[in-house]
């Protein structure tokens, strides 16, 4: 995938890029996603049910993005309204939190169903985000050491270790995303300083409140 262009309301350049946080029930998809783009956390959060979105804009290296951030619902039950989703995804967030380690354990699973569902045909090339969130509980179960070690088996994806509660590493966790998807793309770095650009037109959401 590459990034849409889009104008902004200022008619400069913006390049639209979706992520999509996955990971199991509970470990803090909601709460960095509202950290991120309203800096607020909410203690007592209900369930997420489907999917939801929420845009934010910000300026990564000099580039305008339109980042559009996909939150979907990790318990089991809700997996046949989350996974339509995953198609279109320019960097997945596997999540998972560090005080719960068979959230940790189930990452394999996240990914191996993100890439059947979006398509994805050489995962380990795809631009993959590992979160430990909650870095700020005492109750550790998962240490940074395993933690990377997946990582590294796993395509050298970038690993943070977040804290939604008192917003450690989730902003640059979120801009390494961005960071990415726009360096995969070299076409994309072309583009953006070309006046001779085919904009295309934003992409609407698709219904995600309704599931
Ligand atoms: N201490 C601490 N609690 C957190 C953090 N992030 C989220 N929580 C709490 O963990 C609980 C679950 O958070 P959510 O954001 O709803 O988790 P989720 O992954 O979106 O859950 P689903 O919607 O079921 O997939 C809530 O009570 C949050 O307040 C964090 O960084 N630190």
């Amino acid at each position: 995938m590459w990034p849409d262009f889009v104008h902004t309301s200022t008619m400069s350049k913006s390049a639209l890029v979706k992520v999509i946080l996955l990971g199991d029930g509970g470990v803090g998809k909601s709460s960095l996603m509202n950290r991120y783009v309203a800096n607020k956390f909410d203690s007592h959060l209900f369930h997420t049910i489907g999917v939801e979105f929420l845009n934010k804009e910000l300026e990564v290296d000099g580039q305008q993005v339109t980042l559009q951030i996909w939150d979907t619902a990790g318990q089991e039950r809700f997996r046949s309204l989350r996974t339509p989703f995953y198609r279109g995804s320019d960097c997945c967030l596997l999540t998972f939190s560090l005080d719960d380690g068979q959230s940790f354990r189930n990452l394999a699973n996240w990914k191996k169903e993100f890439a059947y569902y979006a398509d994805v045909k050489d995962p380990d090339n795809f631009p993959f985000v590992v979160l430990g969130n909650k870095v700020d509980v005492a109750d550790r179960q998962v240490s940074a050491e395993d933690a990377q070690r997946w990582c590294r088996d796993n395509g050298g994806c970038p690993y943070f270790e977040t804290s939604a509660k008192d917003a450690t590493n989730v902003a640059s966790a979120f801009e390494e995303a961005v960071r990415r998807i726009l360096a995969l793309d070299d076409r994309a770095d072309h583009l953006i300083h070309t006046d001779m650009v085919d904009l295309k037109k934003k992409k609407e959401p698709q219904s995600p409140s309704c599931c």
